[in-house]
C-alpha cells in the first residue's frame, strides 16, 4: 500500500463531504426560512440586500421564460413593499423546498447566514477526520473547496466552525460562478485557475453526478459515504473508490 499521494491538491465538496447533510438541512436552511420575514424588514434599505433580491428577480424571469414556470414565481418591482416581500418569501421558500442549487438563491442564503455566524447562532459543523487530514496536508497538499453554497457562505462555515477557525488551511474557494458542479467544463476551469493538471487533483464529493463530471475532466475522484448521505447503487460501488473518512485516503492503495 502506498502512502505517497499521487495528487497535488484536493478539491472538496462541503455538504455530505466535509460537513453533515443534517447540519445544512436542520440548521442552515431553517435559519433562512425562520428568519426571512424579520431579515427583510430589518435590512430592507440595505443596498446589498436589494442587489441579492435583484438576482432572485432576474432568475425568476429566466425561469418563466426558459423553464416554463408559472408567473407566480416572479418578484414584482413596482408594488407596495409588503407585497414585494410576500413574493420574495414565496419565491425563496419554493426554491428551498426543492433544494435548488442555483447562484441567486445561494447568494441570498449566504448573505443571511452572515448574521447567524456573526451572532454565534450558527457554527459550521466539520467532521473530525477533516481537520485531522487538513493538519496532515498542510504545506504538502493544497486544499480547495467547491460547493454550490456561495463562496461567502463557504468562508463562514470554515472560519466559524466547531473545530475553530480553519481558514488558514484552505487555499481557495469555488462556487457555481465557475460553472455547475455537474459540468465537466467547471472542473477544467478550476484546474486552469489553480494551475494544476486535472489528473493531479483529487475531488471528493457525496454526489455521484459531480464525481462523474470531475472524472470526465480527468480528475482523480472518490465518493464520500457519510452517515446520512444518499445511498449508493451497486454500480456506484463497482465503479468508484468509496470513503467514509478522509483518513482512509492516507492508506488507500491507489492514492
Ligand atoms: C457553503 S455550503 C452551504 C450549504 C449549501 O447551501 C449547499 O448547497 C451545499 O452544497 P454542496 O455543493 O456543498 O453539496
Ligand atoms: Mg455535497
Amino acid at each position: 500500500m502506498s502512502t505517497i499521494p499521487t495528487f497535488k491538491c484536493v478539491l472538496l465538496d462541503i455538504e455530505g463531504t466535509t460537513t453533515p447533510i443534517s447540519f445544512v438541512h436542520d440548521q442552515l436552511f431553517p435559519y433562512v426560512t425562520n428568519n426571512l420575514e424579520n431579515f427583510l424588514n430589518k435590512n430592507w434599505n440595505s443596498t446589498e440586500l436589494q442587489q441579492k433580491i435583484q438576482l432572485l428577480r432576474e432568475q425568476a424571469i429566466k425561469d418563466v421564460n426558459d423553464n416554463n414556470l408559472p408567473d407566480s414565481v416572479l418578484i414584482p418591482e413596482s408594488k407596495e413593499i409588503n407585497e414585494i416581500k410576500h413574493f420574495i418569501i414565496k419565491n425563496i421558500k419554493w426554491q428551498m423546498e426543492i433544494d435548488r442549487k442555483i447562484g441567486s438563491l445561494k447568494s441570498f442564503q449566504g448573505f443571511m447566514w452572515e448574521s447567524g455566524f456573526e451572532s454565534g447562532e450558527l457554527k459550521g459543523e466539520i467532521f473530525d477526520d477533516v481537520l485531522e487530514a487538513f493538519k496532515r496536508w498542510k504545506g504538502i497538499i493544497q486544499i480547495f473547496i467547491y460547493s454550490s453554497g456561495s463562496i461567502n457562505a463557504q468562508k463562514l462555515i470554515f472560519k466559524n466552525s466547531d473545530k475553530g477557525d480553519l481558514s488558514s488551511y484552505i487555499d481557495g474557494y469555488f462556487d457555481t460562478t465557475i460553472g455547475s458542479k455537474l459540468e465537466k467544463s467547471s472542473y477544467i476551469n478550476i484546474a486552469k485557475e489553480i494551475k494544476v493538471e486535472p489528473n493531479e487533483i483529487l475531488f471528493l464529493s457525496d454526489n455521484v453526478k459531480e464525481i462523474v463530471a470531475a472524472r470526465s475532466a480527468g480528475y482523480q475522484t472518490a465518493i464520500m459515504e457519510r452517515k446520512g448521505n444518499s445511498p449508493l447503487s451497486d454500480d456506484d460501488r463497482k465503479n468508484n473508490i468509496i470513503l467514509s473518512d478522509f483518513l482512509q485516503i492516507f492508506s488507500h492503495a491507489t492514492f
